[in-house]
């Protein structure tokens, strides 16, 4: 073998296995793409085009701490397609974060925007830090500065962050104001999720919460069962797990386990979820709260239920404890929280996947009226957009359903497979591949 061919043997082993990308989260992403892409004998172009993303930027940056040291942070911005639109994606504060956790979660983007057909690509950021461990000015000059690494590739035309994991409004306050600085005018387009007095909606907070319940409902009512009684769990009460809980609670669902990152809590006859939030907001967490069982945070996951609701990272259903889950369906509102070889195992047993590029799409979809309201510098009254959102969300989840049976597979591979149709076609639109 000469060296040459070595070389690009070594390089296409690489390529297989995830490139400059490669992490455990962009495997599953692959064999999701995969399995799609077998159901609808997606050409080899298109393939090679679509698994890897356009664009990464990896940057490293010092920020002075309330102490007087320097620390230095990394940061990532991955865009996975530029066919259709602008890229669209949070970014996130935590310790895991990486390069292939971000280009996973920009590929499952593009997925989800195209499943919605909005007119964007996906993208996803962040910066690799424990924000709990970091005073709001430590938060706000990490923000900002993290802002003006990322300047040259993001604008309202061309790459619009959101919130996720660790970061909300404030965060999106501080990046809109730093690119706007840069610019000498104010550009509030360049985010979404951002404060209402800066244009943001106030239907954008709760939006990605509710939007899971819309897509539950939707798919219960498909199988003619009522969600009222429906005894559900969810893991993660965040930005997005909380308002889930609280709205399933609303709507009559029994709420028989809650957790956060630091413990779970457990009550066959349903948790009062809004007085777990008051204890959770007064407290810090979940744990002590006097009226439900204290039970271990992951064992939460495996409580008996209708729904399962994993709302907080990734890769929390995995191989290790899928044969332990004893729920009839799990709605992926987090990111990622099933592993493929947990999915298989998932599948093996009946039990239902509704996957994050649907179930939690409410929240890019808020975004994209968000977007637009700034453009176009109108704005909707939030009533009438979280009726459209329930709209777009029901629909979409009808498509779904209708592409499983049409494609004979599951709801993951129907969701993304759709998807990947659109996304192809709109390269061979432009006269390539996209
Ligand atoms: N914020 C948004 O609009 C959107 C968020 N998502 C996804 O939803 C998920 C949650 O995001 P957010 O609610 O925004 O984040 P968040 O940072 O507001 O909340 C995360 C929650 O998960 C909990 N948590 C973390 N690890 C845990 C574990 N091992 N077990 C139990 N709880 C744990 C934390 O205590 C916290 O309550 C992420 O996967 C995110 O990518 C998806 C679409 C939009
Ligand atoms: O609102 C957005 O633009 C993106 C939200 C997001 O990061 C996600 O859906 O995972």
């Amino acid at each position: 073998m000469t060296t040459a061919t070595a070389g690009r043997d070594a390089g296409a082993e690489l390529v297989a296995e995830g490139g400059e990308w490669r992490s455990p989260l962009y495997a599953d992403a692959l064999q999701q793409f995969g399995r799609a892409a077998d159901a609808l004998g997606l050409d080899d172009e298109s393939r090679v085009r679509l698994r890897e993303p356009r664009r990464s930027l990896t940057v490293n940056f010092g920020v002075r701490m309330d102490d007087g040291i320097v620390r230095s942070f990394t940061g990532y911005r991955v865009q996975h397609t530029l066919t259709m639109g602008p890229t669209k994606g949070g970014f996130r504060y935590a310790p895991h974060v990486s390069l292939g956790e971000c280009a996973a979660l920009a590929m499952s983007m593009t997925w989800k925007c195209a499943l919605l057909r909005l007119p964007y690509g996906g993208a996803k950021g962040g910066v690799r830090c424990d924000p709990s461990a970091l005073s709001v000015a430590e938060l706000e000059r990490v923000t900002r500065r993290y802002a003006t690494e990322l300047a040259p590739l993001v604008g309202p035309d061309t790459d619009v962050p959101a919130p996720d994991v660790g970061t909300g409004a404030r965060e999106m306050g501080w990046f809109m104001d730093t690119i706007s600085q840069r610019l000498g005018r104010p550009v509030p387009s360049v985010v979404t999720g951002k404060p209402v007095e800066l244009g943001g909606t106030a239907a954008r907070h709760a939006a990605t919460g509710l939007g899971v319940v819309d897509v539950i409902d939707a798919l219960l009512e498909r199988r003619g069962e009522p969600l009222s009684g429906c005894r559900v769990v969810v893991q993660g009460l965040g930005n997005v797990g909380a308002v889930a809980a609280q709205r399933l609670a609303e709507l009559g669902a029994l709420v028989v386990g809650v957790s956060d990152v630091d413990g779970g809590l457990a009550r066959a006859t349903g948790i009062d979820v809004r007085a777990v939030l008051r204890w959770k907001a007064a407290h810090g967490g979940v744990d002590g709260f006097p009226h439900a069982d204290p039970v271990a945070r992951d064992a939460v996951l495996e409580l008996p239920c209708d729904v399962l609701v994993p709302a907080a990272v990734e890769r929390q259903i995995v191989a290790g404890n899928a044969e332990r889950l004893a729920c009839r369906i799990v709605v992926e509102a987090a990111n990622g929280p099933t592993t493929a070889e947990a999915d298989a195992i998932l599948a093996e047993r009946g039990i239902e996947v509704v996957p994050d590029v649907l179930a939690n799409a409410g929240g890019v979809a808020a975004s994209y009226f968000e977007w637009v309201m700034g453009q176009q510098h109108y704005s909707w009254d939030p009533d009438e957009l979280r009726r459209r959102l329930r709209e777009q969300l029901r629909t979409a989840t009808a498509e779904v359903i209708a592409a499983a049976e049409r494609l004979c597979c599951d709801l993951r591979t129907a969701a993304v497979a759709s998807a990947v149709e659109h996304v192809a076609r709109a390269g061979l639109s432009r006269g390539l591949h996209p």
